[in-house]
């Protein structure tokens, strides 16, 4: 298992930090009592942008909740800039709250609230004179494009425009932290894809730093820098996107990305595929690249190292948390001089590759 543990360094450089934290849900009404987070130990690092990934079930909704106290700890600590969420009353909880902002797949907004009204809501709540309110509401909306819809109502928006304003909402008591659950699960993916770079330019520009759950490979890959994979209630994989993303350890990770990384191959070739070579099979190897492989032209010198036999089954091209990533599926006979030309060229060019299996 790879993992973030906070040493006591790296705790400065922490927005959240689980420790120890497990959650389970008391029986009722006929169900058992579940344990909803297992001993969790992960970092969310500061002005980072981390994305939680899992099947449904488990537990992503449940850790993000913990971290603005909607949920509470049964056992372990969560702690949000150097705060013991745990310890707090009920004013340090609303103090955090103020620290921390929240959007969400269904926005949640007023609907008997103008656009600038909702915006304006926190900040009424935390009792800030009608002035600054107006400044700032003015320019959060601004900041997320809806300057000439302040006046509207949600039920006049577009699914994009009500996240939007969810987005300027959350930011209203300038947040240190953003938490998204799920903000682009009902969007197109044109939208979503404008909701993401509006997140990433407020992560750059506003030093916010983001932690979100998906259940969209595709959002993690787009803007998240570290991602961390929940599964039955604990962390099983975290790291950089690009590393967790390219070289998945844990088979829910696998599993999880096949189709959002890399390039799948057909069922009717993976399925034949055995562990080991019979007389006559070929041998079938993903070849990686990236960094500066991504860049040579790696395939001619391949051809030439293999020869004619090489066969190239499938390939693609893809960017993940902003680096290039190039996959591609080969195939040539597993014959032992073969199979060492082909190694010493890897040995050589340093390409990762990953052999899927051999068969016809
Ligand atoms: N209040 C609760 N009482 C009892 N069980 C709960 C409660 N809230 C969540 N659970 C259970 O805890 C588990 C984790 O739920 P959680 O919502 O955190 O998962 P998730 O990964 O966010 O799933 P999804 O992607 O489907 O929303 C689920 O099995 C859920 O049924």
């Amino acid at each position: 298992m790879t993992n973030i543990t906070a040493s006591p360094s790296d705790a400065a450089q922490s927005m959240v930090r689980f420790d120890g934290v497990s959650k389970v849900f008391p029986a009722s009404s006929g169900r058992s009592a579940f344990i909803a987070l297992d001993g969790i130990d992960y970092a969310v690092p500061k002005g980072a942008i981390t994305g939680i990934i899992g099947r449904s079930g488990a537990g992503k909704s449940t850790l993000i909740r913990l971290v603005n106290g909607l949920e509470t700890a049964s056992a372990g600590k969560v702690v949000v800039d150097g705060v013991d969420v745990g310890g707090l009353d009920a004013a340090g909880l609303r103090g955090l709250r103020r620290q921390v902002g929240m959007i969400f797949q269904h926005f949640n907004l007023l609907s008997s609230r103008t656009v600038y009204d909702n915006v304006a809501l926190p900040l009424e709540i935390a009792g800030v004179d009608r002035q600054s309110i107006d400044r700032r509401v003015t320019s959060l909306v601004d900041l997320v494009g809806l300057s000439d819809r302040a006046r509207r109502y949600p039920a006049e928006l577009s699914g994009g425009q009500k996240q939007r304003v969810g987005i300027a909402r959350a930011l209203a008591t300038e947040p240190k932290l953003l938490l998204s659950d799920e903000a682009t699960s009902a969007l197109d993916p044109e939208t979503t894809q404008s909701i993401l770079e509006l997140l990433k330019s407020i992560n750059r520009d506003l030093g916010l730093t983001v932690l979100l759950i998906t259940h969209e490979m595709e959002v993690v890959k787009t803007i998240a820098s570290q991602v961390a994979v929940i599964d039955k209630g604990k962390i099983v994989e975290s790291g950089r996107t690009f590393d967790v993303f390219t070289r998945p350890v844990q088979e829910t990770t696998k599993i999880l990305l096949s189709a959002a990384s890399g390039v799948k191959l057909p069922d009717w070739i993976s399925s034949d595929l055995k562990p080991a070579p019979s007389a006559g099979d070929r041998a079938f190897v993903r070849l990686i690249f990236m960094g500066e492989t991504a860049f040579k032209p790696l395939t001619a010198q391949l051809a030439a190292a293999i020869g004619p036999d090489l066969n190239i089954l499938a390939g693609a091209i893809d960017e993940i948390a902003g680096e290039p990533f190039g996959s591609l599926v080969v195939a040539y006979p597993a014959e032992p001089d073969m199979l060492s030309r082909a190694e010493a060229f890897y040995a050589r060019t340093g390409l990762t590759t990953e052999v899927l299996g051999y068969g016809a």
